[in-house]
């Protein structure tokens, strides 16, 4: 498939640089103009440096034409590679129109669907918003993430296998109506085999439970199915613990997520008669992150308690989005194609972010050398691809910079 596409990327070049083995190994590799130095000096992606195509380009794959006769060529080809060469290639070809149709009718279904929302958008005077904050807790790898990225519809927090990725509170946005709705993604707080909170915490996580309070919901996460297959006491004890006693200002709700990998329905039911009798759980949602599962009703009832709430202007306009969230999205896609390319557990570098320009630190020499890769070729493919993950996101041209720095 990575090499369909490849080939899909040479064919929109108008001057066949295919042909030209140094093209070949920069395309690959990722490698910008000049040699990055494996361990000297700052490392640099900008993506500037490289021919990306454009989101357009879908386009000019309609004007591919065959250009050789295929009667000889089929010959040439039985000689030279043997008998099913040509007919691989027809094939391959076939294959490519088919994804090419589905990616254009995907893209029309996208944007009617896009042009009907935007109609619908009709500007909501300021006595009339309503806004409501929601904190979302859970263990690591509950799917905290998922979940707020499914119901804002866009990548607002990392999404990985290893475990305490959320390192900030990230803020996204979903406004229905007169509703405007705030979640806050708290990093992957835990308590004590004891059920309570970690005494020798970090300053991150501090702030984290003590922002607990001030959301006016607060939704409590957990990984059902791993609760049906090994059951965590800390994560029993932190549902117990956030369900306890009803609050005075804040509704607390409880998301049995990850519902699609429970085979058998008849263990949620189980597991949500375990919970039923804590006074501080208003609801009990049933969740998939992943699939969409009881998403709508979750966001249903979310819109219903902001619709509810006191006037509030909203904090965001709902139509653009904030810088604050841009600089957001674009450091939580950086994040989440490190974590994809360096496979390592444990942190393996500081992030810092100011406009389109990231600079990662790391404080020893083999790990920037990880991250650097051999002539730059790492970097420039995690460059490459944020960039191309974050020009489809914000729907316009991105120009972004990676920089690998030594502490
Ligand atoms: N099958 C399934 N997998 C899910 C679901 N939600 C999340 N996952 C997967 O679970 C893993 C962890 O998801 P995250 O959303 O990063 O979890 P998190 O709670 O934000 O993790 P931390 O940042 O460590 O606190 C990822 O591999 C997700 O793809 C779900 O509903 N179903």
């Amino acid at each position: 498939m990575k090499a369909l596409r490849a080939l899909r990327t040479l064919s929109t070049f108008p001057t066949k640089p295919h042909r030209n083995p140094t093209f070949l190994h920069r395309l690959y590799t990722a490698q910008p103009q000049q040699t990055l130095n494996e361990t000297e000096g700052d490392s640099v992606f900008d993506s500037s440096d490289y021919a990306i195509p454009s989101l357009d380009d879908t386009h000019s794959a309609e004007k591919k034409e065959l250009t050789w006769d295929e009667k000889f060529r089929e010959r040439a080809d039985k000689v030279v590679f043997g008998k099913d060469t040509q007919k691989a290639k027809v094939r391959i070809f076939q294959e490519d129109e088919d994804e090419r149709k589905n990616r254009t009718l995907a893209r029309a279904l996208l944007e009617a669907a896009l042009v009907r929302e935007e109609e619908e958008d009709e500007e909501v005077k300021e006595e009339d918003q309503r806004s409501l904050s929601v904190g979302i807790i859970g263990a690591p790898n509950a799917g905290k993430s998922a979940l707020t990225n499914f119901m804002v519809g866009t990548k607002v927090a990392a999404v990985s296998r290893k475990t305490n990725t959320t390192t900030h509170e990230v803020l996204g946005v979903m406004t229905k109506g007169n509703a405007q709705i705030c979640f806050f993604d708290t990093p992957g707080l835990m308590l004590k085999k004891s059920g309570l909170p970690y005494k020798d915490i970090k300053v991150r996580l501090e702030s984290a439970w003590s922002s607990v309070d001030l959301f006016e919901v607060l939704m409590v996460v957990f990984d059902v199915h791993r609760h049906l297959t090994k059951p965590d006491s800390r994560v029993v004890k932190l549902i117990d613990r956030m369900g306890a006693q009803a609050h005075a200002k804040q509704k607390r709700i409880l998301c049995m997520n990850k519902v699609d990998l429970v085979a058998k329905k008849k263990d949620l039911l189980k597991v949500a008669e375990q919970f039923k009798d804590l006074p501080g759980y208003e609801r009990i949602f049933m969740t998939s992150g992943l699939k969409g599962a009881g998403i709508k009703d979750l966001s249903q009832y979310l819109t219903d308690q902001a619709l509810k709430a006191v006037q509030r202007p909203w904090s965001e306009d709902p139509l653009t989005m904030s810088e604050e969230v841009m600089k957001n999205i674009s450091l939580e896609v950086v994040r989440e194609r490190l974590l994809d390319h360096i496979h390592q557990t444990g942190r393996t570098c500081e992030m810092v972010l100011s406009g389109s320009n990231s600079t990662l630190i790391t404080n020893k020499l083999s790990q920037r050398k990880i991250l650097v890769g051999k002539n730059g070729s790492k970097i420039g493919r995690i460059g490459i691809e944020a960039n191309e993950e974050l020009r489809s996101i914000f729907k316009r041209q991105v120009h972004l910079i990676l920089q690998v720095r030594l502490k």
